[in-house]
């Protein structure tokens, strides 16, 4: 359940394929905003890293208990009170609910009303654009374990936000770092003066 209190506080969850550029704008908006950041791949299990490693694209199976204690670190932070920022692939709607709602999006009818609703202070940042360009960086990213050639399998995986989701920021990702941090610091005015 997400706590409901008045501190205007939100949460981004920066979301895309490998090599979308998660980590880099998330460690720009950190240093920026001054808020936490949290690298979800710091979170995957020994197995999902050399799974990875070896090549082979994660399972269902292999993400949901990731997500699951990705979902827990948000609750704790919501719960008390504080901005944070936080990079995870997201790359399936379901996931995407799991990350939000926990184990109730797993068990609950997918269609199901409470799930598809937006939930208040916790937005994606959604990392898109051209797939060769996304390539290119990641052929040029040194010392990470997951190689360009994952690229394709993230691809097929991605469900990207329709309409539904409507707590959704996208970012094209042939642009600059600092203009992509200066449309988000836009949308935390915007939602500062929603509230
Ligand atoms: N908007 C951008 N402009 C230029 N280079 C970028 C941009 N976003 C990411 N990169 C570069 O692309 C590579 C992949 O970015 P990274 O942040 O590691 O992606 P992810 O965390 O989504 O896997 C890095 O080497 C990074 O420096
Ligand atoms: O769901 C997944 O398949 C993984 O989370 C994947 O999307 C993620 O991208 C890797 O962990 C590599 O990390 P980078 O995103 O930093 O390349």
């Amino acid at each position: 359940m997400f706590c409901r209190c008045s501190t205007l506080r939100m949460i981004y969850i920066l979301m895309g394929v490998s090599g979308s550029g998660k980590s880099s704008l998330g460690a720009f908006l950190s240093e920026k905003l001054g808020w936490p950041l949290h690298e979800g791949d710091d979170y995957h299990t020994q197995e999902n890293i050399q799974k990875m490693s070896r090549g082979d694209a994660l399972s269902d199976q292999d993400r949901i208990p990731w997500l699951l204690k990705l979902h827990q670190l948000l609750q704790r932070e919501l719960c008390a009170g504080s901005n944070a920022l936080m990079t995870c692939s997201a790359l399936k709607h379901h996931y995407r609910r799991v990350l939000l709602h926990g184990s109730r999006a797993l068990s609950a009818d997918p269609h199901h009303e409470l799930l598809l609703s937006a939930s208040p202070d916790v937005y994606f940042l959604f990392l898109s654009g051209d797939t060769s360009l996304i390539q290119q960086r990641m052929m040029e990213r040194k010392g990470h374990y997951m190689k360009a050639h994952m690229l394709t399998s993230q691809i097929k995986a991605l469900e990207p936000p329709q309409s539904d989701e409507d707590n959704v920021l996208l970012l094209d990702v042939s642009r600059s770092i600092s203009d992509l941090a200066t449309d988000v610091q836009k949308h935390i005015k915007q939602l500062q003066q929603h509230k």
